[in-house]
């Protein structure tokens, strides 16, 4: 049975998840997911964010069925994913950031083997060249680099048109060609009503596809929301603005930040990247015009951005490694 449109096809209420024995903690168990909600629509993409060790992995295992729960709900496709049948499987795609492939198989052959598992498989050929896999076609997967596993992995989850597709990380290891291949078929899918859930670390990815996005922090869920609300509902795009220049390195950023631009947060990202953050002003850009005047210093490059998903981020899950 088909799930109407608009209707979830993955919800997670309150999800606890408790892994071990840890030996560090004395083989206690250790609380990884402390309650997650989710939920994902058919015609949508909604992704999953969060830092390293926040529960991503997790939550997408649980909610594949691969891992039982010790708390809340889940329900994909209106089933319970660890106690249901091989039927809900097949309608289930999975693209994992390892692949999972077997490294002696190659390519095409494996296509074709996954396809003759369903009964109204996508024609092989129509992936394969729509992925840019011809010309890696007949190589023992073994030798594919991380790129050209990666749209294996991606043909291999589609073979059996699933109607809910689960992609971890889905732009690793991709040259910018194939990003952007991946990137067009992701919304295609989209459009023809799959509910496409995905995890990334990369903000630029999540705002480029993502309709809904959901911020996991220490296994519980922060944020959720579409980016233009997450962006709005956590700070004005007017006092959070950001102006980066490139120019020389080791520029003296302690005195522009206690001078002209005191009330603004300024730093050296990373040698002759310069980032100032904040309320900026018209009035502020004119100082620092000046400053960079007084010691005749012409940037390379100067840009000025609002606040991004990525600022969100940082403010919820905070700008220190845990
Ligand atoms: N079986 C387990 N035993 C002990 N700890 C575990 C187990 N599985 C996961 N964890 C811990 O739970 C936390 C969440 O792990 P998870 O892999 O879900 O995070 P993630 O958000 O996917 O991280 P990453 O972005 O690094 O892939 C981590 O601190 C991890 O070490």
């Amino acid at each position: 049975m088909q799930v109407p449109i608009d209707e979830p096809c993955l919800t997670i209420k309150g999800l606890i998840k408790d892994c071990g024995p840890v030996a560090g903690l004395d083989g206690k168990m250790i609380r990884v997911l402390a309650g997650v909600d989710f939920t994902a629509r058919r015609g949508s993409v909604t992704a999953l964010l969060g830092a390293n060790g926040a529960g991503k992995t997790t939550t997408l295992e649980c909610a594949q069925g691969l891992q039982s729960i010790d708390g809340g709900e889940i329900r994909l496709l209106g089933q319970d994913p660890y106690r249901a049948d091989a039927h809900l499987r097949s309608r289930v795609g999975v693209m994992l950031q390892e692949g999972g492939l077997p490294p002696s198989a190659r390519p095409v052959a494996l296509l074709e083997h996954v396809a003759r598992m369903y009964e109204a498989p996508r024609p092989v050929a129509e992936l394969v060249d729509r992925l840019g896999i011809r010309s890696f076609a007949d190589t023992g997967i073994r030798r594919l680099s991380g790129g050209q596993k990666q749209r294996l992995a991606m043909a291999a989850a589609l073979i059996g048109r699933p109607e809910v597709l689960f992609l971890d990380e889905p732009s690793a290891g991709l040259d910018p060609q194939s990003r952007q291949i991946v990137f067009e078929l992701i919304s295609e899918l989209r459009d023809e009503g799959l509910g496409i859930i995905l995890t990334t670390h990369l903000m630029d990815d999540a705002q480029k596809l993502a309709d809904y996005v959901y911020i996991i922090d220490a296994g519980k869920t922060v944020a959720s929301g579409t980016v233009a609300e997450l962006i709005s509902s956590t700070g004005s795009t007017a006092e959070q603005r950001l102006l980066t220049f490139d120019a020389e390195p080791g520029l003296d950023v302690v005195a522009l930040a206690s001078g002209p631009l005191h009330h603004l947060e300024v730093e050296e990202a990373a040698p002759g990247h310069y980032g100032v953050r904040g309320a900026l002003t018209p009035h502020d850009l004119a100082a620092l015009a000046a400053w960079w005047a007084e010691r005749n210093i012409l940037p390379s490059s100067v840009h000025m951005a609002s606040r991004t998903l990525e600022d969100v981020f940082l403010d919820l899950s905070g700008r220190t490694i845990r």
